[in-house]
Order: C-alpha cells, then sequence, then structure tokens
C-alpha cells in the first residue's frame, strides 16, 4: 500500500541525545546529521561541556539533537554535577543513543554508561558503532557482536544497533530515519531554519576554552572555564561592516595554570585568541573583536558558589 513512507500524513518531533566514552564520535555525528559545524569537535577527549542542540528538520518530522557532556567517575562536585545532568538529560528525551567507536573495543567506560542506562527505563535506547571507515568489515562485525553482548550482560535492551561513519556520511542519514521512526507524534518544536539554540555566548565560550585547552590539555585538563562577560555588536558601524565585540574571562584555578594559558609575555594567549576568533568569526559569520583575560578562581572545581557563577 505504501501510503505511509512517500506521504507521511503524521508529523513527529523529539529529542535524541547521543552518549559515548570521550571522543566516541558524537559531536561530529552530530554535526553530519544536522548539516552545519553547531557542536564543538576535537581530535581530545571531553571537550564536550554545554548541552547544545542541532536541529535536524525534514518534511515528515522535527529531530532536536541534545549534546551531553560525557558520563564520567565523579572525582569532583563538578564530576557529580556532570553525571546528573547527563542522567536528567536521559530521562526526558526520546531516543539516547550510545556511540561506540569501531576502532576501539568496547571497555570499562562503556560498561559504566550502560550500567547507569539500564536504570533508565522508558526511553529508547540505540547503539551506533561510530568511525566505520576505520575498520574493516571483519572488524565491525565482530564490534558489534561485542557491544550485543555488553548490552545482554548489562540488561540494556537496544533498538537497534547501527553502523555508521559521520566522517564519509554513511548510514548517516539511515540513523535519521531510525530515530525519526521513534519519535512520537507531535508539531514542530523550533521555528525552521533554526540550526541551534544554544545562545551564541555559549557557542563563543566554548570556543575559546577549546582554543585555550589546545596542546596544554594533559596540564589543565579541567581546570579551564570560560565566562563570556560581554558580546555585543559596536554600535555605529555601517550595516555591510559588522563587528562583534567579545570580552571574555578564561578562569583558572591557580597561579601556575596562569601562566601556562598566557605563555611567555601573553605569546600563548595572544595565539589563543586568534585561534578562537576565527572560529567564531566562521560560526557566527560575523567579523569579532575578542578581548581575553585570565582570572584565578581558586579550586573551582570543589566550591558549589563559583560553578554557580561559571554555569554549571
Ligand atoms: N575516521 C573517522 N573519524 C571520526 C569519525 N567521527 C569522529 N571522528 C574523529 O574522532 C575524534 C573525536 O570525535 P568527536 O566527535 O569530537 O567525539 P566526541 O564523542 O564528541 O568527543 P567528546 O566531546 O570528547 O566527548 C575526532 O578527531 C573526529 O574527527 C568518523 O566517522 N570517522
Amino acid at each position: 500500500m505504501g501510503r505511509v513512507a512517500e506521504h507521511p500524513d503524521t508529523f513527529r518531533s523529539g529529542f535524541a541525545c547521543f552518549v559515548g566514552r570521550p571522543n566516541a564520535g558524537k559531536s561530529t555525528l552530530t554535526n553530519a546529521m544536522v548539516g552545519s559545524k553547531v557542536v564543538i569537535t576535537s581530535s581530545k577527549p571531553q571537550t564536550t561541556r554545554t548541552v547544545v542542540r542541532g536541529i535536524v528538520n525534514r518534511d515528515d518530522a522535527q529531530l532536536v539533537l541534545v549534546d551531553t557532556p560525557g558520563l564520567h567517575r565523579p572525582r569532583t562536585l563538578l564530576g557529580e554535577r556532570l553525571n546528573d545532568l547527563v542522567r536528567t538529560t536521559w530521562a526526558e528525551v526520546d531516543i539516547v543513543a550510545v556511540c561506540f567507536p569501531a576502532d576501539e573495543k568496547p571497555g570499562p567506560g562503556d560498561r559504566f554508561i550502560l550500567t547507569e542506562l539500564a536504570k533508565v527505563r522508558r526511553t529508547v535506547k540505540f547503539a551506533v558503532a561510530t568511525k566505520t571507515d576505520l575498520v574493516t568489515p571483519e572488524q565491525l562485525a565482530a564490534h558489534l557482536l561485542a557491544i550485543q553482548a555488553l548490552a545482554d550482560d548489562l540488561g540494556v535492551e537496544f533498538a537497534e544497533i547501527v553502523p555508521v561513519s559521520a566522517k564519509s556520511g554513511d548510514q548517516v542519514g539511515l540513523l535519521a530515519d531510525l530515530f525519526v521512526g521513534r519519535l512520537p507524534e507531535g508539531p514542530q518544536l523550533y521555528p525552521d531554519g533554526e540550526l541551534s539554540d544554544a545562545p551564541e555566548e555559549n557557542i563563543a565560550a566554548e570556543l575559546i576554552r577549546e582554543a585555550a585547552l589546545e596542546g596544554v590539555r594533559d596540564e589543565l585538563p579541567h581546570s579551564i572555564a570560560v565566562v563570556v562577560e560581554e558580546m555585543a555588536l559596536k554600535p555605529d558601524r555601517p550595516a555591510d561592516k559588522p563587528l562583534l565585540v567579545i570580552h571574555a574571562s578564561l578562569y583558572v584555578e591557580r597561579d601556575s595554570q596562569k601562566g601556562i594559558v598566557i605563555g611567555h609575555r601573553g605569546a600563548r594567549l595572544r595565539e589563543v585568541g586568534t585561534a578562537a576568533r576565527k572560529q567564531i568569526e566562521a560560526i557566527l559569520g560575523t567579523p569579532v573583536y575578542l578581548d581575553l583575560h585570565v582570572k584565578i578562581a581558586k579550586d573551582w572545581q570543589r566550591d558549589p558558589r563559583q560553578l554557580r557563577k561559571l554555569g554549571f
């Protein structure tokens, strides 16, 4: 009869979120599905801190992708806050998709995630084997079996296990179709053309943080927070020559870290500023003037008041 597939008369909408160990490919997959760089990706683990949504708009559905921070074994108050945030998100969304990079064996990190996920009842769960372009078909087959075995072991029921490559685009469309098929009927949740409802300040802050950590992540993995103090178009500029002025503070925990971030005679901070400015300009599409200041917020990871001030 073929009525539903060709001309769906029901519109579906809802939320999905990708989870997975650091570097599993969540951000890249989100970008591939949305078709625009919204979430910040990096070659190094644990950079996704804020919840940023990308929106897939289709004739038959609107799929809102929520990108959560990675789940970690909490060592600090910040770690616990992040895990709470993750679990809250899982219970609120329609679909949770766990990413298992095909070029790595499932490990303790994945067990930890699935153990937590098994406690979340109603949400539809998917497994996604990411980065399939990096492995042979035989390796992929073994990977899919390993995912299934782990799920059986920990009592997680996956609706589907889907292999994808965000790099080549292979099966990304299929994954979107499968997600949409699991969404409830409902109206469009966001107006057309809106790719992300992440405030531009958050995007800017995340890009600055990303640039500041580049090359020094081993020394300062979780010790940088960025607060955008002010962000506004410069007044009195001609309409065709806008300039977005951003004043941001980079918070570190200790004096020694301040030195690392600033570098010899400020050389590193200037590089960070240039790199971040270019990224922000590319994403927001406006020339940017970026003013960065480094400040010390002592032991901010353990202090609830500081955490709140920094947006956690
Ligand atoms: N070859 C290949 N590389 C990929 C693919 N997807 C992601 N990557 C790479 O894997 C690395 C991590 O990807 P991300 O998307 O940042 O991973 P993530 O899970 O969001 O990482 P966190 O933010 O640290 O949690 C990056 O270097 C990506 O370029 C893929 O399909 N194929």
